[in-house]
């Protein structure tokens, strides 16, 4: 028989879900389904029988006494019951601990109960029924139609090695398990049922692939197609008079048709060249991504942050810039280098000591999750000529999304005392504008209130333990932080946010028992409850800037929410400097090659979306602050989250 604790201590990969083949019926299903060294009933009766066979021994000293004196009859017999009780206590321990460490499958086991019992009390309404898998089809016969404009299906694969770690997705969705820690640890009730019809799709196309000899099964999914780009820029249509009207031979502008194909419009080549990387670390060990600087000097090299074991971690970048990643031990030690370009521009670290055989079954299944999301990152690239940069299955944003279907399109947006329009100002990215958003004295009031707080170098999300950092090359202002019980103003501003956003108000709400104490690591985070960031008051001075960057996160194999920021709202507060304008250098627009430019006025407001409705999130929405030439350039930030803040 092999033990519990040499299942657990095996080098070998283990399959968190029993193979497919030999499963039946649904019975069986569940009864397999997860952590088949868990159910070692064996040890149990082991257990047992040793702990009667101890209050056996302990009864038949009590008989021997009855021929001892009195006194020591007393004495002994007080002393051997201290002795019983020290070593029932003992067993009690040791056989708890073994409990704890194997035998926490069941529900009603008082851990997983009480991590529930959190995940249902302090959940968001919006996340009920919330699946990671929620638009991905196994089942060719039940494809849902399309369910929004501008998504198209497509195909892609599972190789069968990785198919396990695809329905621990399905699993942690039954179980509402949000980071996968009682999934990974096998904590999985052994009568757990799966509803999804999905799940048992898979399965089934796991059985005929392994009837057929195929590698792989075969999901299908959407992803986003957006608008053409004559249907982006309308008024354009104009200026195609033959092929718009169908009458070839007659031409209302007189051009000849050599001269009209010149003139058909066409999106302007960008003059900029950056696009987002993505670095995977494929190892058990955290490791540190550097940008190697400018020449690779290592005085400007710069540290990215810190990736997880087999998490990722992405920045803004440009074709022919390298990175080295190293142990978090030794900074400089390069494990490996990389120049990126624009068509290679997902980079794989993997296992330098090759020790796999050290790796534990949470170890292998991490990586196979990132094996299932590299294989779907190149069917995706194929239908959508775009990288995948969030982790499969990434279900659809939870949240509503403005449509932008064309420039210029107009929006009528109710507010609590107003209605205003709002203007699509780019399609790709889906970027809108309001005036007038905040009134000259809600400006004045929060460049105070901020000034009061006290404004701190800018700092740059780094990932992992290196947190957040400063980069003064990268970006130079500084800011204060202005939650929303900060003041009636602001209270204000984000009911007037949830509004703009089509929101409801209570989603961009902290919680009043929000307690998270920084120093305790084991505290849950409350913060989940907002989706909302606090409000960031930024200050440029002259000179100062914020270089072409995204502002999602990278969405984590760790994470069923996959949270990341999904829409970015900015709220210009002066207009009495130059420069500083706001600028997405890579909006596809006719004539512009720099992107689309918005110069800072008082007041307005800009809504853009991180995210693709097709849950990736837009490497296009990469964005700048222009150096501020004169004066001082005031905006604020709010950041909301999809689907829950991190
Ligand atoms: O200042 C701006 O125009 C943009 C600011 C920004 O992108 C940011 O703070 O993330
Ligand atoms: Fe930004």
């Amino acid at each position: 028989m092999t033990t519990t604790s040499a299942a657990l201590n095996s080098n070998e990969p283990q399959r968190v879900v029993a193979p497919l083949e030999i499963m039946d019926s649904q019975e069986e299903e569940e009864k397999e389904l997860l952590c088949k060294e868990t159910s070692d009933d064996d040890d149990d009766d082991e257990y047992d029988s040793d702990y009667d066979d101890d209050e056996d021994s302990s009864s038949g000293s009590w008989k021997d006494l009855i021929v001892w004196s009195e006194w020591r009859q007393h004495g002994v017999a007080i002393l051997v019951a201290i002795l019983a009780t020290i070593l029932a206590t003992v067993w009690q321990h040791y056989a708890q601990q073994q409990e704890h460490d194997y035998h926490l499958f069941e529900s009603s086991s008082s851990s997983s109960a009480s991590s529930n019992a959190y995940a249902s009390t302090f959940r968001h309404e919006h996340l009920d029924g919330y699946q990671r898998t929620a638009n991905i089809s196994f089942c060719p016969s039940t494809l849902k139609s399309k369910v929004e404009q501008h998504l198209e299906l497509f195909d892609f694969h599972v190789p069968l090695e990785s198919v396990d770690a695809v329905q621990l997705h399905y699993v942690a969705d039954a179980m509402e398990d949000d980071d996968y820690s009682t999934v990974l640890a096998k904590r999985v009730p052994s009568k757990l049922t799966i509803h999804d019809p999905e799940y048992h799709c898979l399965r089934q196309r796991v059985v005929q692939a392994n009837e057929n000899k195929k590698s792989y099964v075969t999901g299908t999914t959407y992803f986003y197609q957006p608008p053409s780009f004559l249907d982006m820029y309308p008024h354009l249509k104009d200026i195609l008079p033959e092929q718009q009207q169908q009458q070839p031979t007659k031409s209302i502008t007189g051009l000849t048709d050599k001269n009209k194909k010149k003139r058909q419009p066409k999106p302007a080549s960008l003059s900029f060249t950056g696009f987002a990387a993505k670095f995977i670390n494929l190892s058990p060990h955290p490791i540190l991504l550097h940008w190697d600087g400018k020449g690779g000097h290592a005085n400007s090299q710069r540290l990215v942050g810190e990736i997880a074991p087999f998490d990722s971690l992405g920045t803004a970048t440009t074709p022919g810039q390298s990175f080295f990643v190293s142990p978090v031990y030794d900074s400089s030690h390069a494990l490996d280098r990389w120049v990126v370009t624009a068509d290679d521009s997902v980079m794989v670290h993997e296992d330098s000591t090759k020790n796999h055989h050290k790796w534990t079954p949470a170890d292998w299944q991490l990586y196979h999750m990132q094996m299932a999301n590299l294989e779907f990152a190149q069917h995706y690239l194929i239908a959508s000529h775009r990288t995948w940069l969030a982790h499969f299955p990434r279900p659809f944003p939870v949240h509503p999304m403005i449509a932008a279907t064309h420039v210029g399109q107009q929006h009528s947006v109710k507010l609590e005392d107003r209605t205003l329009p709002l203007e699509v100002v780019s399609v790709t990215p889906r970027v809108l504008a309001m005036d007038d958003f905040l009134t000259h004295d809600e400006c004045q009031a929060l460049m105070s209130l901020a000034a009061a707080q006290g404004l701190q170098g800018s700092t740059l999300y780094a990932g992992g333990m290196a947190q957040q950092q400063r980069d003064l090359s990268t970006r130079s202002s500084t800011n204060a932080w202005l939650s929303r019980e900060t003041s009636q103003l602001t209270d204000r501003i984000y009911r007037r946010a949830a509004q703009l956003l089509q929101m409801k108000e209570s989603l961009l709400q902290q919680p009043a028992f929000y307690h998270h104490d920084e120093d305790d690591e084991e505290a849950p985070d409350y913060t989940q409850h907002s989706i909302a960031e606090s409000l960031q008051v930024v200050r440029y001075q002259p000179g100062e800037e914020y270089t072409a960057h995204h502002d999602f996160v990278y969405p984590s194999a760790r994470h069923r929410y996959q949270p990341t920021r999904y829409a970015t709202l900015l709220l210009y507060l002066n207009d009495d400097f130059t420069g500083g304008q706001t600028n997405f250098p890579r909006a596809v627009n006719p004539s512009k090659h720099d992107g689309i430019t918005i110069t800072p006025k008082a007041g307005k407001a800009v809504l853009f979306y991180n995210m693709l409705p097709d849950g990736n999130v837009d490497d296009l929405s990469q964005h700048q602050s222009l150096p501020v030439e004169n004066g001082e350039k005031w905006l604020a930030n709010l950041w909301v989250w999809d689907p829950v803040i991190n």
